[in-house]
């Protein structure tokens, strides 16, 4: 799915307008028509309803909703916040059409002291901006979202388009927002909605369809998606009736040292999970026993030393291995840096760099610029600080992951909720799927053997990074759903992952 710009929104609108039997305050109607049955279906006529709106198309929304769910048998109030003597034509016909009306039910806000008392049972509807918010809502404007925003404890808010406040593809930290309960957004996704710095914000997402041109919608290109399922679709390839395990390569990961063989475990699994043909797993002599045991279908090469792994690189020059992963539990000691070292002075070909082997590069800068290109990085937000430096909000944050993708030709991902993943072609995209129970140790280390697998099974760095992270957050969902989101521990990940694979493309 992709994520376009307010600007773009705006063309979009436009664009369905010119091309299609449509005017825009049809569409208008049409936008608060799906709000309006969204709302029917979560809260009774018993509940007063508040309606603050803005005097652009966001207030139009506004006044259309107002005019609707009375005639629904909703009590309404509808504030029209006067910040502005240049209404949106779209609001003057709306306010008129709600004026001949609900006369009564209309009142006008020119400062803080008209804020009006709510009745317990209330709940407020935010229409005051939505994508034309372009600048900071100041003065007695961000009086009215603080005081709405007092009342997030008592009352239900429920923001249209984008909780007033929020600039859809800039940060708004610090800036007043309204915190919602409900987002009702219209068509697309914002990339506003998927910054951890919001997260606050816009409660509940929901993303209501109107119908906006999809002609427009095929043909612009934008910078930002959001992975769905008809992307993994068009990734996946089924395996063949005559395949053999040569078909789906040889992977080897390099991971584990004294204490922390589990996570190389847990590569291994989910690795050997994802499909791989081969797995060789590298780890120092204390792991070599838990890994046979463990998990009987990898192979084992061992270090010549006891605690940590200190000469893969050896013997990597011939080595055939159709891909490689590297990190999981590893440790940062001199000899291993050494190693990665001397691993990345003769190996070309895209590999899985996560964890530890993350620290190390930003222990041994000079390794970075060595990594081979279209390998894929996995950092969690603070390994990235760590490689690449901290950044003043989200957005920052996404330019920086965006530049060192692209000037270093590399897939790097940021992890969390929405895991943002940056190409070397500048494009990032976000992955829906996953859950709070994943925020748990060895998540990483399963993600890793996944994205390992796929690479080795001749995906490319961009679709093993898709599918990977896609598959890795659907099987993580399923882990949830059968031991809540609480209980769940990365093994239940890879243990979600046949039905992930079953289910889930
Ligand atoms: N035909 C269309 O274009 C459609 C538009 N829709 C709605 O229209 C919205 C966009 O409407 P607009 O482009 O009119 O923009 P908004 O209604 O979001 O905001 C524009 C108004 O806010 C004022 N404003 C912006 N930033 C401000 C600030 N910091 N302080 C004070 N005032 C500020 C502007 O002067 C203007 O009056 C969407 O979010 C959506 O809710 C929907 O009805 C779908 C169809
Ligand atoms: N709140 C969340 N929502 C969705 N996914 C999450 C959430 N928290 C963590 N995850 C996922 O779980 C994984 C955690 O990885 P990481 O922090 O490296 O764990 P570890 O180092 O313990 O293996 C990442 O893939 C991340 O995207
Ligand atoms: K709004």
């Amino acid at each position: 799915m992709k994520i376009f710009s307010a600007e773009q929104i705006r063309e979009a609108d436009q664009f369905t307008i010119q091309h299609t039997p449509i005017s825009s305050s049809d569409l208008m109607e049409r936008a608060a028509g799906k709000c309006v049955s969204w709302y029917e279906d979560h809260f009774t006529p018993d509940h007063p309803v508040y309606i603050f709106c803005g005097k652009g198309n966001n207030g139009g929304d506004g006044l259309v909703m107002a005019r609707l769910l009375q005639q629904h048998g909703y009590t309404v109030n509808t504030f029209i916040l006067q910040h502005s003597n240049n209404p949106s034509k779209d609001h003057t016909l709306k306010l008129q059409q709600l004026t001949d009306h609900y006369p009564s039910s209309i009142h006008s806000i020119g400062d803080l002291s008209d804020f009006p008392e709510l009745p317990a049972n209330a709940v407020i509807i935010d229409a005051i901006f939505g994508t034309g918010m372009s600048r900071p809502v100041e003065g007695w404007l961000a009086g009215i979202i603080h005081r709405i925003n007092d009342h997030r404890l008592q009352h239900t808010i429920v923001s249209v388009d984008l909780p007033s406040g929020m600039i859809a593809d800039e940060s708004s930290v610090h800036f007043p927002v309204i915190q919602a309960h409900y987002t009702l957004s219209f068509e697309f996704y914002k990339l506003a909605f998927l910054l951890p710095e919001n997260a606050m914000l816009t409660g509940e997402v929901h993303i209501l369809p109107i119908g906006l041109s999809p002609e427009y919608i095929s043909n612009t290109p934008t910078r930002y998606h959001l992975t769905d399922s008809t992307i993994i679709k068009t990734i996946y390839r089924p395996r063949t009736p005559f395949a053999n395990k040569g078909t789906y390569g040889h992977a080897l990961l390099i991971a584990g040292s004294y204490g922390k063989i589990g996570a190389a475990v847990l590569s291994a699994k989910s690795c050997l999970r994802s499909g791989v043909g081969l797995l060789s797993c590298y780890v120092p002599q204390c792991g070599y026993d838990i890994m046979q045991i463990s998990e009987p279908c990898a192979m084992c090469i061992v270090d010549e030393n006891t605690h940590y792994n200190t000469h893969f690189h050896q013997g990597m020059e011939s080595a055939r291995y159709k891909a490689i992963g590297i990190g999981p539990g590893l440790d940062t000691q001199t000899a291993t840096a050494k190693s990665l070292e001397r691993l990345l002075a003769v190996w070309k070909s895209p590999m899985v760099i996560d964890a530890d082997a993350l620290n190390l590069l930003s222990i041994y800068p000079s390794l970075l610029q060595e990594v081979p290109k279209n390998s894929i990085l996995t950092p969690h937000p603070k390994e990235f600080e760590r490689l690449f430096g901290s950044s003043q909000n989200d957005i920052d944050r996404l330019e920086l992951l965006s530049r060192e993708a692209v000037s270093r030709h590399l897939y790097i991902l940021l992890k969390g909720r929405y895991t943002a993943m940056a190409c070397p072609d500048g494009s990032i995209y976000f992955n829906p799927t996953g859950n709070p129970g994943m925020a748990t140790g060895g998540s990483g280390d399963v993600l890793t053997g996944i994205l390992t697998g796929l690479l080795a099974q001749g995906y490319s760095s961009k679709e093993a990074l898709l599918f990977g992270v896609w598959i890795h957050g659907y099987a993580g969902d399923l882990a949830a759903a059968e031991h809540s989101q609480e209980a769940m521990t990365a093994a239940d990940i890879i243990n979600g992952l046949g039905k992930a694979f079953q289910e889930g493309i």
